[in-house]
Parts: structure tokens; sequence; C-alpha cells
């Protein structure tokens, strides 16, 4: 039998509910900040070992047509309250995606697995949760754009989290400027969007003199647009967004570089067996003591097997941020995490040495994934 078609079964104590339908109505709180709202937990940083022992399972679960025509009822997204409520038992592959229909963390999903039901949940928390808790089967998540730069909150929930990177999907991202029928482009003052698409529609943006607001997705500022027919406000969001509010477009492929991909990782309870037969990637995280070139001795240990590193991110080391120098001042470094992908598959025998090498004197190291590269853009 084929690994990738095994079918799991949820644990018992589990049964499927459909997200529930209904018009989602957003606060205009939320449009002040980035939208971030469910309680971090605590790291969990202890000196672990490397990756779980690979095996791969797929899972096969039942579709959940509860699709309403009327866009401003679709379903809405799984909260964190909501993810006790369902687990599937039919055959099709249930992937979360943060935002609304129309995001393009939805096109991610269903370009990284075709004929999917795809899952909006309403924050990245969300939807790392409903893998843990078998709500659906796979997460489709933003983790770096081309001009905007690194998604810092997954690469924090990565860690925080327990799932497997199994794959990658880049997306070319095409922004449009839409707003309600009869408004004129001249009219708005304001324009909604994530974050990271208004980071890369800034020279446009600038040019028309629009006042940005933060949300937590681009299909959702153009379903709050539409929704409450606002006339001084439009929204940066994808045609199909547009399509799906029934807003007008404006302006099209309005971001500031035509090469405008997002790369989405894919997540899943369990790891892929890594392979040899095709590019593989693989990523980790890892702390370091502090000290004189102690990152250049841990990037040191790829260098020296020719493994090209693809990407490398670091964020603080949120429970424990400070660490006190053995300098006489009393000073304090900041403190680390370093996230590194690089080119190779757990399977190589050079990829392995240099994990070795590194945990010689890594103070934590664990291995996210090793996975497929995309090589479609
Ligand atoms: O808001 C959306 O439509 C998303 O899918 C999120 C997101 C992101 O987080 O980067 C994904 C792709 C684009 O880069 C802009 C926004």
């Amino acid at each position: 039998m084929a690994a990738s078609r095994m079918v799991a079964h949820p644990p018992p104590n589990l049964h499927r509910q459909s997200p529930p339908s209904g018009a989602l109505t957003l606060r205009p709180k939320r449009y002040r900040n980035l939208g971030i709202r469910s309680c971090l937990r605590g790291h969990e940083e202890k000196k672990s070992d490397l990756a779980a022992k690979p095996h791969s399972v797929e899972l096969r679960t039942s579709p959940d047509d509860v699709v309403s025509r009327d866009p401003l009822v679709l379903p809405r997204p799984l909260t964190s309250t909501q993810l006790s409520a369902s687990v599937s038992d039919g055959s099709r592959l249930r992937v979360a995606y943060q935002g609304v229909r129309g995001a393009y963390s939805e096109s991610a999903a269903q370009k990284a697995y075709p004929n999917c039901e795809a899952v909006p949940c309403e924050q990245f928390d969300t939807a790392f949760e409903a893998v843990e808790r078998w709500l659906v089967d796979r997460a489709v998540l933003p983790i770096e754009n081309s001009l905007g730069g690194s998604i810092h909150r997954n690469y924090d929930l990565l860690l925080r989290h327990s799932l497997h990177i199994v794959g990658e999907v880049k997306y070319a991202v095409r922004h449009c400027l839409m707003a309600n029928h009869g408004v004129k482009l001249e009219g708005l003052k304001r324009v909604l969007s994530h974050p990271q698409a208004l980071a890369q529609c800034e020279n446009t943006l600038t040019k028309f003199g629009l006042v940005r607001e933060a949300v937590d997705d681009t299909a959702g500022a153009a379903k709050h647009v539409a929704f409450h027919k606002l006339q001084d406000a439009g929204a940066v969001a994808s045609s199909a967004a547009a399509k799906i509010y029934g807003l007008n477009i404006l302006a099209e492929d309005i971001q500031d570089d035509s090469d405008n991909i997002t790369r989405f990782l894919m997540l899943a309870r369990e790891p892929i067996i890594p392979g040899t037969d095709r590019p593989f990637k693989t990523s980790i995280v890892f702390s370091l003591e502090e000290g004189p070139g102690i990152l250049f001795k841990a990037l040191a240990v790829f260098a020296l097997r020719q493994i090209n590193l693809t990407k490398i991110e670091s964020r603080p080391l949120r429970n424990q941020p400070l660490r006190a120098s053995d300098d006489s001042n009393n000073s304090k470094y900041f403190d680390y995490l370093f996230y590194v992908d690089f080119e190779a598959s757990m399977a190589d025998q050079s990829a392995q040495n240099a994990l070795r090498h590194l945990k010689e004197f890594a103070t934590f190291l664990r291995v996210l994934g090793s996975y497929p590269v995309d090589t479609s853009t």
C-alpha cells in the first residue's frame, strides 16, 4: 500500500461538525491592529533530539459541502474556541488556511492540494490547532514573500506547535485595488488589506495617496468593504475576491514588482519520508551559546559539506529574551533562535552529518521538516 494513501482515523473522542455558516461581522476595532488575537502559549525550549522518526500518513476525510451561494454568508472561519468541534471520515482532504474565501492562502491551498476542501480559519494559530486536533488534515500557511519578507508570526508558531513541514508551494500574488460599484479612484480615502499586501503595494498606494488600514487578510478586507457598502474605502485583494464579494476592480497588478511570489508551507501531524529521487529541502531551528564566531561556526557545518542555504531567519527567544554576559559590566545580550532552510534531504548522509556536527554545540535543535522543493515558479 502506498504510504501516501493510508487512511488515518481520528481519536474517538472527537466528532465531526461543520464549520458554522453565516455572515462574518468584522469588528472595526480589529482593523486598527494586525489582527493577532489568540493568547500565546509558552515556549517549550528544551534541548531535543532531531526530528521524530519519519513515516508518511495521508489522511483522507469527508467533504463538508455547506458552502452557501451568497458570498456574504459563506462558512465562517474557525475560531480558537471552536476547535473542539469536528473531525471527518470521508474522502476529501481538508486543508486549513488563514483568511476567508478569496484569500491568496485559499488559492495556495488549492495549488498544494488540488481538489481539497479548503477550510477558512480566523487566525494562523487556529489553522495550526485545527490540524493538531484532527479537525482538518493539513494547513497551508504563508512563510515569506519576495517583496514583503518573512511572516514572522508563522516562524514563531512553527516552534510553538508540533506540526511537520511536508511541502512548500510558491504562489504568484497579483493584487488588485477594488471598491464598490460606482466608487471612483478619486473618491477613495482609505484602503484596507493584509499588512503584507499593503507592503507589497507600497509605491502604488503612496502614488494614489491612500491611507492604509491593516486587517487580517486581503479577502476579509474586500468582504468588509462590500458588506458595509463603504464609499470612501477600497481593498487590496485578489481578482477572485472581487468576484466573490461583487466589487469593481479599479486597478490591476498594483504590486511594486511583477515578480511577487509568496512561499507557503504545507503542514501535517506526521512528517513525510524524505527522499533523494528529487530536490529536497530541510528546515531546522536552533539556538546557540553566546560567543565570538559561534554563528559562523554553526553555518560552517553546511558550507563544509557543500550544502547550500536558501533562507536564514533569526527570532527572539521569547520565553528568555535576554542573556547575562560574562563581563563585569552586567550587560545583557538578546537571545535568538535561528531558522535555516538548506538544500538537502534528511535522507542524505551529508545532511545527517551536518546536523550531528551542529548538535555538538547547539543548545537546542529541531528539524521542522524535510520536503520536496517547489520548482513550479
Ligand atoms: O490575506 C491573504 O489573502 C493571505 O492569504 C495572506 C497573505 C500573507 O500573509 O502574506 C498571503 C499572500 C500575500 O502575500 C498576502 C497576504
